[in-house]
């Protein structure tokens, strides 16, 4: 039995899940890796130097026994991540440390911690088998998967699961994810992949459509309301171009700020008016490696109130980090949130605290989303609300170059990758939905 008699039952309309469930599992698969002995091959390298596609692999890998509560899914298209990008050049920290810990705290859990780590969190697929305790999900369903794994076991994470003591991020934080011909997840991770997208384009909104609904949507992040002034970075990446997308959707104002001509046009064409091109407009908010200029967060500041009417930023949607925090803490307005998820440009961000106390403004950090953030955020994508960023797909063999693009920031909103599915544009099941929705779900295609 090879994975080529998954993916013919899963081309084929007349198989049932009796089907699928009868179909043996191969031994093996392919899956994208990094591997433990390379941890440190990029040693003295400044971050830009650091290239994915010395360390990104494509092995055949054993198929990991399935557990309680687990399924395992037969992937047809996976996306790329940032964090697959960090955990390509072992930066901040090699993944395989989370893989260790992990391993330390359950017999089950000891899978994960191999000298090889499958990587990736996002997947479109069909479920193979389920594991004991599974009851909503059977083989031969049609699913994505959001990256949240928990435990559950302390009352921490009963309000909120990303709370969770043992909260892990799948295919970052634990072994076998998405960018492979099958993944292992935990079964409340599965949700009903969208009918009218493509494998790939259901495939490349969750981690990030996910986590930007909760930095700025749901009340656990920045609770954004309508008349909202939201200044969003990197506007038409993969996080920004779905920040961009609830913004305008929830009735607010997005300011959105990105690098180039190209990608201001995007932001039009999804209907933001206030774009600000930060490479054109040269803000230079740094002096040097250790001083930043308050002249140039003023003077971001008032082409901001250019574009507002005079108004300044209720809610910034934050993640370049160093580079730009200072400056997203002076243009909020009083009482302000600023929202932030991560910190591409460096972790040790510097910023005038007069500003924020003297002007009550509030720092929300944000992560990913509980289970419930992930299923809403997921709803809104079935039923045509929020749409797939999607500008380019990749073969699994090409993943390093995928990651390389999105390390270098050549891409656009979303960068795909097809797992078993052996073309796009395959698993639209409505037709005439997708129709109502073709030209928003094109929008990023090829630009
Ligand atoms: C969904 C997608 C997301 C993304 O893309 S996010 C971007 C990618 N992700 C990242 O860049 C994050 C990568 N992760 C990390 O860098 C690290 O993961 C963290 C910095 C987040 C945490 O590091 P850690 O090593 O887990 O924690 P410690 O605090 O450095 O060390 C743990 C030790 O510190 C003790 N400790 C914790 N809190 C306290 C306290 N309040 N007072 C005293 N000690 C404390 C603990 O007990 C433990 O101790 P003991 O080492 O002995 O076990
Ligand atoms: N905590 C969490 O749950 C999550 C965290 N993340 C993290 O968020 C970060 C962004 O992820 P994602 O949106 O997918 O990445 P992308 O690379 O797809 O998009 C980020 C955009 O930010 C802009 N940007 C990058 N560097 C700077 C800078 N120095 N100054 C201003 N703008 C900058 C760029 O846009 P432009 O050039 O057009 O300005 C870029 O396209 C990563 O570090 C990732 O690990 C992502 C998802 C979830």
């Amino acid at each position: 039995m090879t994975v080529k008699d998954i993916l013919a039952a899963i081309q084929s309309p007349d198989s049932t899940s009796e089907d699928f469930a009868a179909l043996p599992l191969p031994e093996s698969y392919r899956a994208i890796t990094v591997h433990k002995d390379e941890t440190e091959m990029f040693a003295g390298l400044a971050t830009r130097d650091k290239d994915p596609r010395k360390s990104i692999h494509l092995d055949d890998v054993p198929l990991p026994e399935l557990g309680p509560g687990e399924a395992l899914v037969a992937v047809m298209a996976s996306s790329v991540n940032y964090n697959s990008v960090w955990t390509s050049i072992f930066e901040p920290l090699s993944t395989f440390g989370f893989l260790e810990r992990y391993g330390r705290t359950s017999e089950l859990a000891k899978r994960h911690d191999l000298p090889y780590h499958i990587i990736g969190s996002d997947l479109a697929g069909v479920v193979l088998r389920t594991g004991p305790g599974v009851n909503s999900w059977k083989p031969g369903d049609e699913v994505v998967a959001h990256c949240l794994s928990v435990e559950l076991e302390s009352s921490d994470g009963h309000n909120d699961t990303m709370l969770d003591p043992e909260q892990r991020i799948w295919g970052f934080e634990t072994n076998f994810g998405g960018l492979a011909e099958i993944a292992l997840v935990k079964s409340n991770q599965l949700m009903p992949k969208p009918d009218h997208l493509s494998w790939e384009e259901a495939a490349a909104p969750g981690l990030v459509n996910s986590t930007a609904y909760r930095q700025l949507v749901s009340r656990n992040g920045a609770g954004m309301k309508q008349g909202d002034n939201v200044l969003i970075w990197g506007a038409s990446g993969g996080l920004g171009s779905y920040a961009t997308q609830f913004a305008l959707a929830g009735g607010a104002n997005p300011i959105c700020v990105v690098s180039s001509d190209q990608k201001a046009e995007i932001c039009r064409k999804m209907g933001a008016e206030a774009i600000i091109d930060r490479n054109a407009e040269g803000y230079k908010f740094w002096k040097d490696e250790n001083t930043q200029d308050p002249k140039e967060w003023k003077r971001f500041g008032k082409r901001i109130r250019e574009l507002t009417g005079g108004e300044d930023i209720d809610i910034v949607f934050e993640h370049p980090g160093r580079e730009t925090f200072g400056a997203s803490v002076f243009v909020t307005r009083k009482g302000g949130t600023i929202t932030t998820c991560a910190s591409t440009s460096g972790y040790m961000h510097q910023y005038d605290n007069r500003y924020l106390w003297m002007s009550l403004k509030r720092i929300i950090g944000s992560h990913f989303a509980n289970y419930r953030e992930a299923w809403e955020a997921n709803r809104l994508i079935a039923k045509g609300k929020i749409h797939p960023t999607l500008s380019k797909t990749y073969a699994l063999e090409d993943t390093g170059q995928a990651a390389y693009d999105v390390h270098r920031n050549l891409h656009q909103g979303k960068v795909g990758v097809l797992c078993l599915a052996p073309e796009e544009g395959l698993g639209v099941r409505d037709h005439e939905k997708r129709a109502k929705h073709i030209d928003a779900i094109n929008r990023f295609r090829n630009v």
